[in-house]
């Protein structure tokens, strides 16, 4: 794979290019995907064209790391404060992954007084991106910590998408805040959408008219994040243009109704994967 460094909307980042011709684009902050293109069929992700590049603020779009904290659940900034650094890029070693390292600094410890290293590993295969975060305590006192891979999947219209393989998962909707198992075989979107379902063993499947995508996740993250803001909330987002919604569908892989606590010395890795079909 060859990596090259680019200018990105005037902020730094890494440009991929796989024997196979996919490409997968990646800023330093955040170590956030900002791309991923297969060789066949083209743009697989949703990158808001009103996200802010200012190197502070969370990128609407993409593939954000939420980290060490999810949402509000907590007393740190929403969804933590990976998302919202400069990360540095590090040799992975083998040559299909691209590598991205966030450790412990002044800034960190202010706001989560704990010594860590984050890594992302980016691995493009034919047809195939797969996202893994490892975390490592490099302290000596345990730490909590939530994450999750909030991935905004591009679709061509919401009202067309299905989202297949949580039927029968247990399902925490944040909208109503009601608590039930999934009945759909396959989920459609035609309002907000804010899930939280206990992962299934097996992969799900967005379906569009275009083509599928699967879409797996390590065991250990033992949540799956569904959320579309529909045209009420999405109008309500500065950074996402009004009818933005209809093209994305936010698919995360994530770590979150029971934290981990990660023992000095300790790692632990969730990744989730996008596999065209
Ligand atoms: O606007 P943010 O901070 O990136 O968060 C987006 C959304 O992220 C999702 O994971 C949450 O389930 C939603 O509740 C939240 O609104």
């Amino acid at each position: 794979m060859d990596i090259r460094s680019i200018e990105f909307r005037g902020q730094p980042a890494l440009h991929a290019v796989a024997a196979d011709g996919s490409t997968l684009t990646v800023a330093l902050h955040g170590a956030q995907v900002l791309s991923w293109a297969p060789a066949r069929g083209g743009e697989r992700l949703y990158l808001s064209p009103k996200a802010v590049f200012d190197g502070q603020t969370a990128i609407r779009g993409g593939i954000p790391l939420c980290c060490p904290q999810f949402n509000q659940r907590g007393m740190l900034p929403k969804h933590g404060f990976m998302r919202n650094l400069p990360w540095i890029r590090e040799e992975s070693g083998v040559s299909d992954t691209l590598r991205l390292v966030l450790r412990d600094s002044e800034a960190t410890r202010k706001l989560w007084p704990h010594a860590f290293e984050a890594r992302l590993d980016a691995t493009l295969a034919a047809g195939q991106l797969r996202t893994a975060l490892t975390l490592t305590n490099t302290g000596d006192a345990p730490w909590p910590f939530s994450a999750a891979l909030h991935t905004y999947l591009r679709v061509d219209d919401i009202a067309t998408a299905r989202l297949e393989g949580l039927q029968g998962a247990p399902r925490w909707d944040a909208v109503r805040d009601v608590r039930q198992t999934e009945t759909a075989a396959a989920l459609q979107f035609d309002a907000e959408f804010d899930s939280v379902y206990t992962a299934p063993a097996q992969p799900l499947r967005l379906v569009q008219p275009g083509g599928m995508l699967e879409i797996s996740q390590s065991a250990s993250c033992t949540e799956t994040v569904v959320w579309n803001p529909g045209a009420a909330l999405g109008a309500t987002l500065a950074d996402m243009p009004e009818e933005g919604f209809r093209h994305m569908l936010c698919v995360e892989a994530a770590r979150i109704d029971e934290p981990v606590v990660l023992a000095p010395g300790a790692q632990w890795q969730g990744w989730q994967q996008l596999r065209v079909l």
